[in-house]
Formats: structure tokens, C-alpha cells, sequence
């Protein structure tokens, strides 16, 4: 048994020689042909298979998702399984808005220290509710896709390439079926499934312009996803019950729903350098959910929200690199004898997941991966 086996079965969309998106299954080190599937009449999805995105598939809704998945279980030992090396991977879902939260006590803690060590410690709102940002659904890419170097203002008179560019390792959830002023019990009527993202961020650059707005440029130029769709019920042995929080939440907040026991692992040119716990969020997905819609904001599908960097207690277990090496005061050592403070042109950082399957054993969530380029 494989983390990808038929506990898993996440969703891609994936070219081949011809060139043509198609949308598969991951089993095993293969993709499984659903829009051949579909064509040959073996599954019913009213052509939603037959797409070159996720998209139409996940308008759909619980009760349809339910019964594809159902029947690819059914039918996985007899379709065509192409091998992964023959294929590439794409953008799974044409991404409709982005949101990135901020649900880490732990990063918000640490980058409230080290970015603002006069006041340190968590702001005052952050107790009260999950805390965001609406960020740019036009540059989120798929893993693999290079990383250009951004520049910008890095302080007054001081313009020029990031010196400081970092990473964010975090868990995306995509919005299937829209909806507005979404309940936290409704989460699963709503998401269809869940992503690793890497919300690439400037660091000189964010802490010059992000007074008073918030998140910019410094985190708006790239933001990469892993190329499978996990859906939910794959992740049915992963929700684990949310903690009690100190002030209760706000009545939209509650119940609010599970927790997500996801092992992450970030690696640098190779080396592992961090093991974050995403069981340890303060916010819970539903919350979030429920937080981006209460305004009677509607979501749409293809929405993807983050759950921001998804940083533990330890140092081991950070999410950044401003928190790993403590703005650069403490590089870490790779396997290679090198040192790094931050990303260095051609260094490659991939962020990987695992999380318990239905069975206890664990199943893969995929990989994102990006490299940096000049
Ligand atoms: O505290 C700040 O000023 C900003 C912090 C971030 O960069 C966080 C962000 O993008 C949200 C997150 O990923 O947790
Ligand atoms: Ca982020
Ligand atoms: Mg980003």
C-alpha cells in the first residue's frame, strides 16, 4: 500500500504527448484517464469530467462528488493508469479569489516579535477572529512552476531584488459548491478539497509597504499549489475535534468544527528542515469559511483559501524561514556544508504532507514544489 492508493485518489488535471488537459485521478506512481473514463460512458458526470479544469466538477456538489468518487472506487482496477513520468501536471482548478488567513498562534506570535519587537505578542483582534487578507488568484501557480525573484522598495531610496524572499508553507482548502454567510456545519456541503500551498513572500519588501493595508507586493507575485485536489472524505480519518478557545468565539464561529491532523515537512535543496503541525491551528477551516463569508460576501467555486503558515511551538516545526533562522540571525545548515539565512537564487524548497487515512495508515497529500530563478 502506497499513500496514494484507493483510500486517496485525489484529483489533477493532467497532459499527456497530445498536449490536452484531461482530468485524472493520482493511483499510485499513476493517473488514472477519467475524461476517457467519462467518454466511454463508464462514469455519468454530465461531461464534468470531460473538462480541462476541476472547476465544473466542483460546482456540482456534495452529493455528486460522493457519487463519482464512488464509482472511480469501482471502477480504479480497470482504467487505464498512464505513468506519472509521461505526464504533466496543471493548475487543477482555474482559481476564482484567493484568501490567505493567519490562524498560526505560533507564526503570529514570531513574526510579531520579530517584526515588531517594540510591541510584540499577538494584536488584539487576534483571539476574536481569523484574521486575512484577500490576495492575487492571477499569480497562484501550479508546483514546479519557476519562482522569479521579485523586486520592489525594500526601505525608502532603496530599490532592487528581495534579499529576504522566504517561504509559507500552508494547507489550501478550494471552495466547490458558492455560497454566502456559510455556517461552520456546512463546511463539507461547501469545500471540495484540500491543497499544499506556498505563499512565496518578500520579506524586506512586505515589512516596507504593509502599514496600514496589510499584505501587497511582497506577497503577491507568486503563490504555488500542489497539483492534487485531496478530496474530503480521502481526509475522513484526519479531522480531529478543535480545542476550546479562550474568549469563546463569536456565534458565527461556532461550533467550530475539526481541526486537521496534516504532517507537513519543508525541505530545502534536499534537507528537511521543518516538520510543521497543522493539528495545532487555532482557527479551524470552518471557521475561516465562515469568517470569509459572514460579511454576505459570496464564495465561488474555484475560491482557494490558505490557512496561513502553519508553524508549531519548536523551531523544527516553523513554517517560515524568517521564523528558522530567526530573520537570518540563525542560518540553518543544509546536508550539502552550505548555510542559508534566506532563499538564495536556485535554491529549491518543496513542502510535503501526510495525514492519518480512514484506516489509521497514513496517505499523501502531494507535494508543491518551486525554484528560484533570476
Ligand atoms: O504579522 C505580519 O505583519 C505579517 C505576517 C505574514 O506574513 C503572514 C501571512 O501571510 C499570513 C500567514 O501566512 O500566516
Ligand atoms: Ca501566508
Ligand atoms: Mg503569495
Amino acid at each position: 500500500m502506497t499513500l496514494f492508493d484507493l483510500r486517496n485518489l485525489p484529483y489533477g488535471v493532467f497532459s499527456g504527448t497530445d498536449g490536452v488537459r484531461r482530468i485524472g485521478v493520482r493511483l499510485g506512481d499513476a493517473v488514472l484517464d477519467l475524461s476517457r473514463a467519462e467518454s466511454a460512458e463508464l462514469i455519468l458526470a454530465g461531461g464534468a469530467l470531460r473538462q480541462p479544469s476541476l472547476n465544473v466538477l466542483m460546482s456540482l456538489g456534495r452529493p455528486q462528488w460522493t457519487a463519482v468518487r464512488a464509482r472511480v472506487v469501482e471502477l480504479a482496477p480497470t482504467l487505464p493508469a498512464v505513468p506519472l513520468t509521461e505526464v504533466e501536471l496543471h493548475l487543477p482548478f482555474e482559481v476564482a479569489d484567493y484568501a490567505d488567513f493567519y490562524s498560526s498562534e505560533h507564526h503570529a506570535t514570531n513574526v510579531s516579535r520579530i517584526l515588531r519587537p517594540d510591541r510584540p505578542g499577538l494584536q488584539p483582534n487576534w483571539r476574536h477572529l481569523p484574521v486575512g487578507y484577500h490576495g492575487r488568484a492571477g499569480t497562484v501557480v501550479v508546483s514546479g512552476t519557476p519562482i522569479g525573484r521579485p523586486a520592489g522598495q525594500l526601505g525608502p531610496g532603496d530599490f532592487g531584488p528581495t534579499r529576504r524572499l522566504d517561504v509559507e508553507a500552508e494547507v489550501g482548502f478550494v471552495v466547490g459548491l458558492p455560497g454566502s454567510r456559510i455556517r461552520t456545519t456546512d463546511f463539507a456541503e461547501h469545500v471540495f478539497g484540500v491543497v499544499l500551498v506556498n505563499d512565496w513572500s518578500a520579506r524586506d519588501i512586505q515589512a516596507f509597504e504593509y502599514l496600514p493595508l496589510g499584505p501587497f507586493l511582497g506577497k503577491s507575485f507568486a503563490t504555488s499549489v500542489s497539483p492534487w485536489v485531496v478530496p474530503l472524505e480521502a481526509l475522513a480519518g484526519a479531522f480531529v475535534p478543535a480545542a476550546a478557545r479562550h474568549p469563546a468565539p463569536a456565534g458565527y464561529l461556532t461550533p467550530p468544527g475539526d481541526g486537521l491532523n496534516l504532517s507537513l515537512t519543508v525541505e530545502w535543496n534536499g534537507t528537511p528542515v521543518s516538520s510543521p503541525p497543522f493539528a495545532q491551528m487555532y482557527w479551524t477551516p470552518a471557521q475561516q469559511l465562515a469568517h470569509l463569508t459572514v460579511n454576505g460576501a459570496g464564495v465561488r467555486t474555484g475560491d482557494l483559501y490558505a490557512s496561513g503558515t502553519v508553524s508549531g511551538p519548536a523551531r523544527g516545526e516553523a513554517g517560515s524561514f524568517l521564523e528558522l533562522t530567526w530573520n537570518g540571525s540563525e542560518p540553518v545548515k543544509l546536508d550539502d556544508g552550505s548555510t542559508r539565512g534566506f532563499l538564495l537564487d536556485g535554491d529549491t524548497v518543496t513542502i510535503s504532507a501526510t495525514a492519518p487515512g480512514p484506516d489509521g495508515r497514513p496517505l499523501g497529500l502531494g507535494a508543491v514544489s518551486g525554484t528560484v530563478c533570476r
